[in-house]
């Protein structure tokens, strides 16, 4: 009796966990029409967003336009959107490392797509479309981490602040172009740059559109740390290593540190003890706690 109690209490709270992670900045009560801007991203075509998914729990998402500095077509849109809701069921994961192809980050929206959608609706759309996925994103219980080789242009810089982490590698760049495009970005990279840099620092670098390297984006506190390698392979090595550091150790803990972090970033202070308790219950008395019990282990 206690025991199935103690299950459905844990079963609530887990679910309610789960629906705060899941649920959409934006329906059709903010005008928002899925369906009209599913449509529209579909007939730009081209490029891909591939994930792997590796036995360590660190997942790797790959943007692959590489003819167009990765720039989003309409379809890897979408595809970011899939992946996403695939990242969100799996139940291992741990970390993720978002990179691009051929060397470089992602030049932002594809301007093929851009000019055909410039009216106000499908911009309207688009820019919920991808706050909507981003902001899921952005709460995963994985830690992730940008890493940044070549370019992160316009939409490309946006999504960087969507992780959790930014590592760069030398002779890379990241710039906020928009100003120069007549926008400001929409894919709610500059609230979260404010987040990350504060509203001095995100003032400068948007109304500048100006090119942040390695070292100034170390100065802001944009970057964790400058990687050795500036070629493909060997970046992603160093990048795994150093995401290996936060994602040693049981899936349910590592994913429990990251949901009670979400909370403290993003809700007020009594909604994020309140999570932060709903948490803590699903690790207490779990199988990692037990055994580190019986381990009793010494922090020296
Ligand atoms: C809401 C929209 C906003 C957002 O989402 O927040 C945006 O993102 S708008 C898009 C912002 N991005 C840009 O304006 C990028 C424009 N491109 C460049 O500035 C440069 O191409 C580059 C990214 C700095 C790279 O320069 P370089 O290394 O010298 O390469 P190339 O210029 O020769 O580029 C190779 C090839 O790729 C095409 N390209 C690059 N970016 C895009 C893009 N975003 N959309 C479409 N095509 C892109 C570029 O035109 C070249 O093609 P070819 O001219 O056919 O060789």
């Amino acid at each position: 009796m206690a025991v199935s109690l103690w299950k459905k209490i844990f079963q609530t709270t887990k679910e309610r966990i789960l629906q705060q992670r899941r649920v959409s900045l934006y329906n059709v009560a903010h005008g928002y029409e899925e369906e009209l801007i599913k449509k529209k991203l579909q007939q730009f075509a081209g490029g891909s967003i591939n994930l792997s998914k590796e036995d360590n729990g660190i997942g790797i998402l790959t943007l692959n336009n590489p003819q167009l500095m990765n720039a989003f077509t309409g379809t890897m849109m979408l595809e970011l959107q899939e992946k996403v809701a695939e990242l969100e069921n799996w139940k291992d994961g741990k970390g993720l490392i978002i990179c691009g192809a051929g060397n470089t980050f992602c030049s932002g929206s594809d301007l093929n797509a851009v000019k055909a959608i410039s009216n106000c609706q499908d911009g309207m759309n688009m820019c919920m479309f991808m706050q909507n996925t981003l902001t899921r994103l952005m709460r995963l219980p994985l830690i992730s981490v940008a890493l940044i080789q070549g370019k992160a242009i316009g939409g490309g810089a946006e999504l960087t602040t969507a992780c959790d982490f930014r590592l760069m590698t030398p002779g890379s760049e990241i710039r906020f172009v928009h100003k120069h495009m007549g926008l400001v970005p929409g894919w709610g990279g500059a609230a979260r740059l404010v987040q990350i840099v504060g509203s001095g620092a995100a003032l400068r670098l948007l109304s500048g559109a100006l090119k942040v390297d390695p070292e100034r984006a170390l100065r802001l506190g944009l970057s964790e740390e400058t990687l050795l390698s500036s070629e493909e392979s060997a970046s992603l090595e160093e990048a795994r290593a150093w995401l290996s550091q936060y994602t040693e150790g049981p899936a349910s803990v590592i994913r429990a540190v990251k949901q009670v972090v979400t909370a403290g970033r993003e809700l007020p202070l009594e909604d994020a003890l309140r999570t932060e308790k709903d948490v803590f219950g699903t690790v207490w008395g779990g199988p990692a706690n037990l055994q580190a019990l019986v381990r009793r282990p010494k922090h020296k």
